[in-house]
């Protein structure tokens, strides 16, 4: 059976960032870059008062000037300022010709509409003004290729005149169920019935990872509605479907799969929980193939292969990674904890701001609410471990889930 790294360099050999599409800034929150952006303009646009107050030559030294106009951010001064002379500014008003210094008006007295006197007059050259270009420049590149846009780059790509700009496309998902037994959380499981979970855990957590998916009706175990479903999930980037992947006599997922023209990559991972994992592509014309994961039924195993494969190839589809690998951290344990081996295991826990794990009781693959407390996954070796309070450990967080406070 493969290992988790050799899965994972797998799914890297498949995954590719998608190709660029040109967005409106308003947009384009949360997406990757796929050029650099350069400003179409200097900032500030020209010597700038950062004080409302009086312009002044700093060199003058007379304690009395002549107020020539007064100007508010928006006007264009009229009149250079000369020794005697001053302006009227306010926060944000571009300076008049000749201004080196700007006096805070706390500073000042009217002494009459056109004369102020200075209680400071000898401010040092440049005090309270921020020169033409110095945040930035016309032409210069004020984000690079491969920025994930966040709220202060959203920011700066609109001073800067970004008003369309080149980005990676956020990876569509789709998501379908599996299972006879499976019901909508509206209802009342009956007989043999259980609620359909890994529906609202895997599009929350796409959610949380800020991608956008689209949910397919819950397939029944029929070959082929499960082929059409799957059919209709191919119109995604990606295709996540949960359930019919190991070895009972309705696991007809990857059977589905193959019928609606997908290429089986991999079947099963020395994973716990998580083994009967599933990984196909299909190619297209333009861009990198689809991919396809079949996540095992039982939730946490299928949530498991979520966090370690999935979100790393869709880092890799939506630009956010150059390649598929786990982000492990590093802490220790907080308590003792005994694995026997066999498959490498990723095992449900808790991790606190001091980077101390607690490994907390948890009964297998279908206990979900055994795992509410979780925020993370500890890496547990196939050869087996044996931890004691303090002993280092390797986890991987899961991003967005139990914060901590
Ligand atoms: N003979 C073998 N049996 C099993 C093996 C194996 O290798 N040989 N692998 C075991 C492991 S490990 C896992 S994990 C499960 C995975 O099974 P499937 O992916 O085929 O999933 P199902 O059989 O359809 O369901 C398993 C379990 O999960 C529940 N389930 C399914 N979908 C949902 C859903 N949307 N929401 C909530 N719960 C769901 C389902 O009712 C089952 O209880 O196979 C082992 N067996
Ligand atoms: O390995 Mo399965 O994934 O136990 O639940």
């Amino acid at each position: 059976m493969l290992t988790v790294d050799e899965a994972l360099q797998l799914v890297g050999q498949h995954a590719a960032q998608l190709a660029p599409i040109r967005i409106r800034l308003r947009d384009a929150l949360g997406l990757v870059l796929a050029d650099e952006v350069t400003s179409d303009v200097d900032s500030p646009p020209y010597n700038k008062a950062m004080m409302d107050g009086f312009a002044v030559v700093a060199s003058d030294r007379s304690p009395t000037r002549t107020i020539i106009e007064s100007i508010m951010a928006g006007d264009v001064p009229r009149r250079p300022i000369r020794p005697g002379t001053t302006a009227r500014v306010m926060t944000g008003a571009p300076l008049p010709d000749g201004a080196t210094a700007v006096v805070p008006v706390e500073q000042t007295e009217l002494v009459d509409d056109r004369t102020v006197r200075l209680e400071w007059i000898d401010p040092p050259p440049g005090k309270h003004i921020m020169p033409q270009g110095l945040s930035m420049s016309s032409g210069q590149c004020i984000a690079a290729a491969g920025r994930r846009i966040d709220s202060i780059t959203m920011a700066v790509l609109a001073e800067a005149g970004a008003a369309v700009l080149s980005v990676v496309p956020r990876p569509t998902v789709s998501v379908l169920t599996t299972g006879n037994e499976l019901v909508s959380v509206d209802e009342r499981p009956a007989a043999g019935q259980i609620r359909n979970s890994n529906g609202p855990l895997l599009t929350s957590a796409l959610c949380e990872g800020d991608y956008a998916p689209s949910v397919l009706p819950s397939g029944r175990d029929e070959l082929d509605e499960l082929v059409e479903l799957a059919q209709q999930g191919l119109e995604a980037d990606v295709l996540l479907v949960t359930g019919g992947v190991s070895a009972g006599v309705k696991d007809l997922v990857p059977a589905a799969l193959a019928q609606a023209g997908v290429q089986q990559v991999f079947h099963k991972v020395a994973l716990k929980p998580g083994k009967p994992l599933w990984f196909g592509i299909v190619p297209r014309e333009h861009g990198p193939p689809r991919l396809v994961f079949g996540l095992p039924g039982n939730p946490v195993s299928g949530f498991v292969c979520f966090h370690l494969f999935v979100i790393p190839a869709l880092a890799v589809l939506a630009g956010r990674a150059d390649s598929v690998v786990l982000r492990l951290s590093k802490g220790t344990s907080m308590g003792e904890f005994a694995y026997g081996g066999g498959r490498e295991m990723f095992r449900p826990a808790y991790v606190d701001a001091q980077q101390r794990v607690e490994i907390f009781p948890w009964h297998g693959s279908a206990d979900l609410a055994g795992m509410v407390r979780a925020n993370c996954l500890v890496r547990l070796s196939e050869t087996g471990v044996e931890l004691a309070a303090g002993d280092r450990l390797e986890y991987v967080r899961l991003p967005g889930i139990n914060p901590g406070k």
